[in-house]
């Protein structure tokens, strides 16, 4: 079942024109419109299905804010249209906001002098979920966020770790068939990080809630995703799976090889070198032209092996390049 829908959906803010200098243009700006228009995404179209884990990412002010706006019904698009959910988000704002569940970096939607559990039920009251309902998801959500131990603390006392968890709860305390997520785990340590991603695939799991996730850091992609879309300069540059991805920009997978003797490098134009020290070779060969099991059988017959190490190319940094590459040919052009 298609859970969004966007089709030509294009963005413009109107923004102040700079002023020149001098008392003349001075006096012309106030009859003239000093004002123009400034595109921030064009002519996006995609579909997401119900339950897909889908990592939006792209380089600052590529557009991502601005779509998740649209999306959630906070901005209406300058043309084209969205359906999320069988619903048009910026008309039928209410109507929205109770199957869709937003936690935006650390913006908090928790009343500061309030412990959660009171908040809680206010929310409860707000969208109006039943009691059974509402007594099973808080318990799910203590339960899988482990939560017991601040559930009745105030949240200004609580760890950044902490009132994310509590944010992201309160999130989901009414079922929300679609959960946008932006920066979730910015600023956390390592097993704080761990925890929420592992939560978003137990939920998931459970719930096959569509969760939409904008971040930068690319271990929150790959532990949670499945599905990843980049957008650069407000157009949608790439969208697909992890590992196509990694195969169509990341150059191919590595073989690290450290041999014994005085061998010969492995020739094969399938297979390239993309470097050689010493006794180390680090082979790269893209898995279209070349099984893996092929490229390891060639490579342990080439060389007398003291070692064998396989690496996929690194996402962060095949994304970085990808950025890198893009601003060059926009500030060429
Ligand atoms: N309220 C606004 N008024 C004018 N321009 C805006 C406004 N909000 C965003 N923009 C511009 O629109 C473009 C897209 O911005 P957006 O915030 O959607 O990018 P982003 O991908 O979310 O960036 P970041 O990773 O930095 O959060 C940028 O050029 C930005 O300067």
């Amino acid at each position: 079942m298609t859970m969004i829908e966007v089709h030509n959906v294009s963005k413009a803010y109107r923004v102040n024109r700079p002023r020149e200098s001098g008392w003349l243009a001075s006096v012309q700006s106030l009859f003239s419109r000093a004002y123009e228009w400034k595109t921030a995404v064009s002519d996006l179209s995609f579909h997401i299905k119900e339950g897909e884990l889908v990592g939006f990412i792209g380089p600052n002010g590529a557009g991502k804010s601005t779509t998740v706006k649209m999306l959630s019904g906070v901005l209406t698009p300058t043309s084209g249209h969205i359906l999320t959910n069988g619903i048009e988000p910026s008309r039928d704002r209410k109507r929205n906001a109770m199957h869709i569940g937003v936690v935006f970096g650390q913006r908090s939607q928790l009343y500061w002098d309030l412990p959660m559990e009171d908040t809680f039920k206010l929310f409860q009251r707000m969208y109006r979920i039943e009691p059974s309902i509402f007594k099973r998801n808080v318990e799910f959500m203590v339960e899988l966020l482990e939560m017991k131990g601040f559930y009745r603390t105030p949240i200004r006392q609580l760890s950044l770790g902490q009132k994310m968890r509590a944010n992201l709860a309160a999130s989901l305390l009414h079922d929300p068939k679609i959960l946008y997520l932006d920066e979730p785990t910015i600023g956390l340590d390592v097993i704080a990080k761990t925890n929420i991603r592992r939560f978003l695939k137990e939920l998931n799991a459970e719930k096959k809630t569509t969760v939409i996730l904008t971040t930068h850091d690319m271990d929150d992609i790959e532990e949670v995703c499945d599905r990843l879309m980049m957008i650069d300069a407000g157009q949608i540059i790439y969208d697909g799976g992890l590992q196509a991805f990694s195969r169509q920009f990341g150059g191919g997978t590595l073989l690290e090889v450290e041999y014994r003797g005085d061998d010969a490098i492995l020739e094969d134009a399938r297979i390239q070198v993309v470097a050689h020290s010493g006794h180390n070779v680090t082979y790269q060969f893209d898995r279209s032209d070349v099984s893996l099991g092929e490229a390891v059988s060639l490579v342990t017959k080439q060389h007398n092996l003291r070692d064998l190490r396989l690496r996929e190319p690194e996402l962060e940094k095949t994304i970085g390049m990808i950025y890198t590459k893009n601003k060059g040919l926009r500030e060429q052009a």
